[in-house]
């Protein structure tokens, strides 16, 4: 693999669990304020993981099949609006960040590391709009040229994870072609973004999903922390430079 496009929250950071306490502050008293079947952690891994904030509420309203108007963007966190919701959530979420900050899993960026000794090159892919403050909080921002977020993709009109489209955006911005690219990914959503865009491998973070559930979305290699891959990627390293030296040597 030439280029890596790595999820954020869940991946390079442990803001998944920042995302997912956000939204069952929000969850749990509206569900049960609209006497629906309570908020349980398995909500999120299923119908919120992952996907662009918005989507994220509609889809869970739908789980109880509760109808709100849409509302825009600059709703009030207190309406009742899905728009209301999604902000409601953020302003649980940037609290959290500001109170607690965020460090990056230490494995993930040994992976970084052997990724850039390898010379590959490397994009955020987050449906968050949340991503550069993450970003930034967590000293790893000046580490990608290339961040697609949730403010990009809204801006160039493209579909949320589970669609591949920011991800094969991610790629063309490295210029690396999408089958010579990884995708990384810990939620249900970004995997099977990853297994139906026309990438060369899908790699599954198991933090909470469950293995099973990964493979059978379509996570072709998984792992419970990234380092496990150093040794891999050195071998494939080695490989190719000695395929390239043998190539030097018949020309
Ligand atoms: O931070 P935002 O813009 O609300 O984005 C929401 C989503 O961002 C993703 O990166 C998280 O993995 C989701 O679970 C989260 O809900």
């Amino acid at each position: 693999m030439r280029g890596w496009l790595f999820d954020l929250d869940g991946v390079l950071t442990p803001t998944a669990v920042v995302h997912m306490h956000a939204w069952a502050r929000l969850f749990t008293p509206f569900l049960e304020a609209h006497g629906a079947s309570p908020y349980r952690d398995a909500d999120y891994f299923a119908h919120i993981d992952g996907k662009p904030r918005y989507d994220g509420v509609r889809s869970l309203l739908a789980s109880r099949d509760i109808r709100l108007p849409e509302g825009d963007v600059t709703d009030a966190a207190t309406e009742e609006t899905v728009h209301g919701l999604g902000n409601r959530k953020n302003e649980a979420f940037n609290a959290t960040l500001a109170e607690e900050g965020v460090a990056p899993y230490p494995a993930s960026v040994a992976f970084l590391d052997a990724i850039e000794r390898a010379g590959g090159a490397v994009a955020v892919v987050s449906s968050s709009k949340n991503a550069p403050a993450v970003l930034e909080a967590a000293g790893l921002a000046d580490r990608f040229e290339v961040v697609v977020d949730g403010a990009v993709a809204a801006k160039e009109g493209l579909p949320g994870k589970p669609a591949p489209d920011t991800f094969v955006r991610a790629a063309e911005l490295l210029g690396v072609p999408a089958e010579q690219c990884a995708v990384v990914e810990d939620a249900e959503s970004g995997v099977r973004a990853g297994a139906t865009g026309p990438f060369g491998l899908v790699i599954g973070v198991d933090r909470g999903v469950g293995r099973d559930v990964l493979a059978e979305l379509g996570a072709d290699v998984i792992v419970d922390e990234l380092d496990e891959l150093i040794p891999a990627l050195a071998r494939a390293g080695a490989t190719s430079d000695r395929s390239r030296d043998e190539g030097e040597g018949r020309a």
